[in-house]
């Protein structure tokens, strides 16, 4: 700005700014006759002209001086275009900037002495292209700036000149040359620059952003936990590198480039779960190297998740074991195993006959004396007789009772799947099975056994028309003599048999009525387990005998209790009396050999032999009559033993288990009158594959002592439809074939009272499927002490067996007393 001021075009300093020659430019100029030498404002053409001329005068001089003298050095600017002829006009004339810079430049005014005020922008120091001081001196002390630069070359240009004048011009020249060529090239430098340092500026902002982006994204997707142990980690790589100008940006950069790292706590809770696997050594080397260290490192309690790694993963010599997961770790998906045939009930269920002939005596009903504080534990009397509570039989509510398993089993089985907590499993080699998909407390009830309760005769129908095909029947027998045909009937059924079970098969009575139930062991089961109890299985013969699989240690290797030595074919009866044959003959042999060594006379011997075979036959037939009798006694006896002897063993387990401070005078006394009875589970074996098929069967009619017994029940008039019992009969078996639960109505207080009305000495029936009695009723004293230790029968054609659970079933002779459930092993153990 301060130059275009005072520049000589500028109309507000034209006049005021003139461009004087020294005295040395003057002779400059009286030489090449450019311009007159003045010291006053112009007075000539040539004034004016030097004074308005856009070239300056020194330029004009330069010029002059140029177009006259060759210069001597063309080194000293050798850069420098010298405009002349040959050039373009454009090009050979400067700016007027450029002229202004080198032109020393006097104020009229001041040196008129009629200046008044010296604006700022006069100021030396506002002008900074404003030469100030003769050419010669601005010369000389340029080059000797530019000879400080350049060094040796610009001095060695003014050593060629010798002629002051000369050389003061050559100076002035070269310096002009210079100042125009530094000018211009500056202006081109800097614009140069301006433009680089533009373009410089906005790649770096660009690259800038782009790193911003980078590092963000690189934030965002690198763990909280990596960027922390890095930046801990910094001082080790920056400030330690030394590099103090390395922004907290590169840095990360730097640790986003380097490779991931696993960083292991060193302190805190986690410390010490690392897995301690070295990548470079094989598992058994690791393995083998863990073991070595195990005794050093163990100060750290492993969590779960790493133990079960351990446990797993380590030398099983060494530290593995058998280990369960907690039921709320380990939570198994149902699976649904569809079984083919399986109706489903949920209650028991009287069919045709049994519900005229359940007898329904009232039954004592047991009560509780229990306090809030008991809440009808161990000792509830009611517990004890495995009695549910209800209202009627228990002072606590259902809050504080705890007692009451079948309550709790319905309120389970409306809740979901896990709830209720069994369901079927298809084992490898004992068929279906059933497994516990939640956990149960000690003694817990689990499911019910129920289905459909039958007479024997009707048990014995089914057997040989309905199931005579099938490999399994599920039928237990039931109180009454009755029989639970769980054909159709709860997921129990399934439940298969363990010598070493973790579940016991237990009947209760619920309000009055008997029911079956399977309920937890002492140990309790675990998720995931399959249930099992013990069939107490009795196969009577060598044929029914069944390979057991349960695979326990304890396993007596088939279902029911170990032979003590191999059943024979023969039956105890007959291998008497093939004892009692042999012996016969013995002694008609040595009675002959007698006979034969006393030698009498020829007719004695006659006599003799005719006596003696007289004698002989008759005491044969004698000692064969004897013989027959004795067997049959001692048959008689080894029955009469045996059922003795289980008699004595029900009742030691019976006093041995029970507390004695629950043994009340009150339930001696009761324990003393009742009668046990064996609780059978018959399950009939046949060839083909799957069990639980069902045929459409019709039901039978009833029998004609049925018919005639409840006629004469009922007065001699014939039965009308409000006397039969209000359990609906089914017109026949297993013609749906589909797995809906059946909704038919449970026992019904009709169908009880209907039942109770029963005449007594009414017919009670007998004989299973093959001619001999489950669980009979016989009126001989040997026969009703057999049937309270009733042994399942086989059936021997069909390869049958026969389950024997010890039950709590009530004797049905008729007494009052014997209708009360016995304490049996199972329940006693459960304590429920
Ligand atoms: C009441 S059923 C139990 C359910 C049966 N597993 C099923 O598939 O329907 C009894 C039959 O199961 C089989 N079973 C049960 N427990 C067994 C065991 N421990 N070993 C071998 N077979 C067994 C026998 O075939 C037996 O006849």
């Amino acid at each position: 700005m301060a130059a275009r001021n005072a520049s000589p075009t500028s109309t507000s300093s034209t006049l005021s700014n003139i461009t004087v020659q020294t005295e040395k430019q003057a002779d400059v100029r009286i030489m090449s006759s450019a311009s007159p030498s003045i010291s006053t404002p112009p007075t000539s053409l040539d004034d004016e002209y030097s004074v308005l001329s856009e070239t300056a005068k020194a330029e004009t001089l330069v010029d002059a001086f140029e177009e006259v003298h060759v210069p001597p050095t063309s080194t000293t600017a050798p850069s420098t275009p010298h405009p002349t002829a040959d050039m373009p006009p454009g090009e050979g004339r400067r700016s007027a900037r450029s002229s202004r810079k080198s032109v020393t430049t006097y104020n009229v005014q001041i040196l008129a002495g009629t200046a008044i005020h010296t604006p700022t922008k006069y100021l030396e120091k506002h002008h900074k292209n404003v030469v100030h001081g003769s050419l010669e001196a601005i010369a000389s002390k340029e080059d000797a700036d530019r000879a400080k630069k350049r060094g040796l070359k610009s001095k060695a240009a003014s050593a060629d000149v010798d002629d002051p004048v000369q050389e003061q011009l050559v100076a002035e020249a070269a310096q002009a040359a210079r100042r125009r060529t530094s000018s211009r090239v500056t202006d081109l430098r800097k614009e140069a620059l301006r433009n680089i340092s533009g373009v410089g500026h906005a790649v770096t902002t660009a690259l800038s952003e782009g790193r911003v982006l980078v590092q963000n994204s690189l934030r965002r997707t690198a763990s909280e936990n990596i960027l922390k142990s890095t930046r801990t980690k910094r001082p080790h790589t920056a400030t330690e590198d030394g590099d103090p100008s390395e922004t907290d940006e590169s840095r990360d950069e730097k640790v986003f480039l380097k490779p991931k790292a696993k960083v292991w706590l060193r302190q805190g809770l986690y410390v010490g779960q690392h897995r301690d696997f070295d990548p470079r050594l094989s598992e058994s080397q690791n393995r083998a190297k863990k073991r070595a260290r195990r005794l050093q490192d163990a100060g750290v309690l492993p969590l779960p998740m790493f133990a079960a790694d351990r446990m797993l993963n380590e030398d099983p010599h060494h530290v593995f074991r058998d280990f369960k997961l907690p039921f709320d770790t380990y939570n198994p998906l149902p699976r649904k195993v569809k079984v083919d045939g399986w109706v489903k009930l949920n209650k028991n269920r009287f069919i045709g006959d049994a519900s005229a002939l359940w007898k329904r005596d009232k039954q004592d009903a047991s009560q509780c004396y229990c306090d809030l504080e008991d809440g009808c534990g161990e000792a509830c009397h009611n517990r004890i007789m495995a009695y549910e509570c209800d209202d009627s039989n228990c002072r606590l509510g259902p809050q504080h009772c705890g007692n009451r398993p079948f309550a709790e089993l319905k309120r389970r089985a409306k809740g979901n799947r896990y709830n209720y907590g069994v369901e079927v499993l298809d084992t490898a080699d004992r068929g279906y099975g059933v497994r516990a998909m939640r956990m149960f407390e000690p003694h817990q009830i689990i499911v019910e056994y129920a289905g459909e309760i039958i007479t024997q005769s009707e048990c014995e129908r089914r057997m040989k028309q309905v199931y005579k095909k099938d490999k399994c029947y599920y039928l237990m027998s039931f109180d009454n003599k009755m029989i639970i045909d769980a054909t159709r009937g709860t997921i129990a059924r399934f439940v298969n048999h363990s010598c070493e079970p973790n579940c016991e098969m237990i009947k209760w009575t619920v309000g009055g009525e008997p029911r079956m139930a399977l309920f937890a062991g002492p140990r309790g089961i675990m998720t995931g387990e399959e249930l099992t109890y013990d069939y107490n299985f009795d196969p009577f013969s060598q044929k029914n005998i069944q390979q057991c699989r349960c695979g326990t240690e304890s396993c007596r290797g088939v279902l029911g209790p170990k032979p003590k030595k191999p059943v024979e074919d023969k039956s105890i009866a007959s291998a008497i009396i093939a004892g009692t044959k042999r012996r016969i003959h013995d002694i008609v042999d040595s009675v002959m050999a007698k006979s034969e060594n006393n030698q009498p006379s020829p007719k004695k011997r006659k006599m003799l032999i005719g006596n003696s075979a007289t004698m002989k036959a008759r005491n044969a037939n004698f000692e064969t009559t004897a013989a027959h009798e004795r067997a049959e006694r001692e048959a008689a006896e080894h029955d009469r033993q045996i059922a003795s002897r289980q008699t004595r063993a029900l009742k030691r387990s019976t006093s041995a288990t029970t507390p004695r401070r629950t043994q009340s005078k009150y339930l001696r006394n009761r324990l003393s009158s009742m009668k046990s009875t064996r609780i059978t589970t018959v399950s009939f074996q046949r060839k083909v594959p799957r069990s639980g098929a069902l045929k459409s069967v019709k039901q039978p009619l009833r029998s004609r002592s049925t018919a005639r017994r409840t006629q004469s029940a009922l007065g001699g008039r014939r039965p009308q439809s409000q006397d039969v019992p209000s359990t609906p009969r089914r017109s026949s078996f297993g013609s749906s074939t589909s797995s809906e639960e059946d909704s038919s109505p449970n026992i019904t207080p009709a169908s009880l009272r209907s039942a109770s009305r029963r005449p007594k000495g009414a017919i009670t029936p007998r004989g299973d499927c093959s001619g001999k009695a489950i669980n009979n009723e016989v009126d001989t004293e040997q026969s009703r002490t057999t049937r309270t230790h009733a042994r399942s029968t086989l059936h021997p054609q069909r390869n049958a067996y026969v389950a024997g659970l010890e039950g709590t079933l009530n004797s049905s002779t008729g007494s009052k007393t014997s209708r009360y459930p016995v304490q049996n092993k199972s329940r006693n153990t459960s304590g429920r």
